[in-house]
């Protein structure tokens, strides 16, 4: 038993459950009656191969995509009726497999961009330039400088982000889901496009951020040893369908799994177990 009273003890109330997601493509099934839950505090590993539905997932989660079925509750919140825009000040915030950085601008004003959900004064407050609005701007400005000294970005502070190699541009992105405060942090295919040292310096961060900012974190990778090294619980999907659910020592010996993806994935070496 996850949940509930387990042996004298009172487990935690999900951060996150997903609840029988449907979703479609025409006549493709994206995801196929998905259910399952995050507990508080938890790195959850999202797994499957290519075309499995793990981002289709991410975006019913984050409300890209708003046409599926089931439900989805955050913090006991049904998020079926809000709009995309409430899902970072709500405390949720995401990172993209292919980045969403605003290339232009510089390092320091993308992670400012993340801050902005956090706002609590209004367009009359900035008009009038009243004293709260300033408090609120540097407590804003304090956090966007404690993120670039957490995520190494000190150096490229003030450049513009299109021009950065790619693992740093990916930094880039991770600090500005972190400036607008999330409770729940997805992160998209993070070590896509890094090389060992970079992957192992990944490993290091996430579990540094989950204690500093008391993170809950969904992600999503194909790299299998950073998912088996992270992950407290691993949820397996294969053509839509949940095929497996546990923690990494059972889920990497289920069979259905081993068969749908494991067997066949090439990244699942000895290399990469060794995390
Ligand atoms: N916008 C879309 N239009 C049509 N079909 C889509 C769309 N997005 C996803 N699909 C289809 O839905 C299925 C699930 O895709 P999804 O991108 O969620 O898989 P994935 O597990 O994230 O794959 P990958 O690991 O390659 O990123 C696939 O068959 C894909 O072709």
């Amino acid at each position: 038993m996850k949940y509930g009273v387990s042996g004298g003890r009172r487990q935690p109330k999900p951060l996150l459950e997903v609840r029988d997601i449907t979703a479609r493509f025409g006549g493709v099934v994206a995801l196929d009656q998905v259910s399952f839950d995050v507990a508080p505090g938890e790195i959850c590993g999202l797994i499957g191969p290519n075309g499995a539905g793990k981002t289709t997932l991410f975006n019913c989660l984050s409300r890209l995509y708003a046409s599926h079925s089931g439900e989805i509750r955050f913090a006991g919140q049904a998020l079926g009726a809000l709009p995309q825009h409430r899902m970072a000040g709500l405390g949720i915030g995401r990172t993209f497999q292919n980045l969403a950085l605003f290339r232009t601008l510089t390092v320091r004003q993308n992670i400012a961009v993340g801050t902005t959900c956090r706002r609590g004064t209004g367009w009359l407050a900035h008009a009038l330039r009243l004293p709260a609005v300033a408090r609120e701007e540097l407590a804003q400005a304090a956090r966007v400088d404690e993120l670039i000294d957490l995520l190494h970005l000190g150096d490229v502070a003030d450049a513009p982000a299109g021009e950065l190699p790619f693992g740093t541009q990916k930094r880039v992105e991770l600090a500005r889901a972190l400036a607008s405060s999330p409770r729940l942090l997805l992160l998209d295919e993070p070590a896509c496009g890094l090389n060992h040292q970079e992957v192992d310096e990944l490993a290091f961060l996430i579990r540094t951020l989950r204690r500093r900012f008391a993170l809950t974190v969904l992600l999503v990778e194909h790299h299998m040893g950073l998912v088996m090294a992270l992950s407290d619980n691993i949820v397996a999907l294969n053509f839509g369908r949940k095929v497996a659910e546990g923690l990494p020592a059972e889920v990497r010996r289920d069979p259905e799994l081993v068969k749908a993806y494991l067997g066949e994935s090439a990244a699942f070496n000895q290399r990469e177990l060794a995390l």
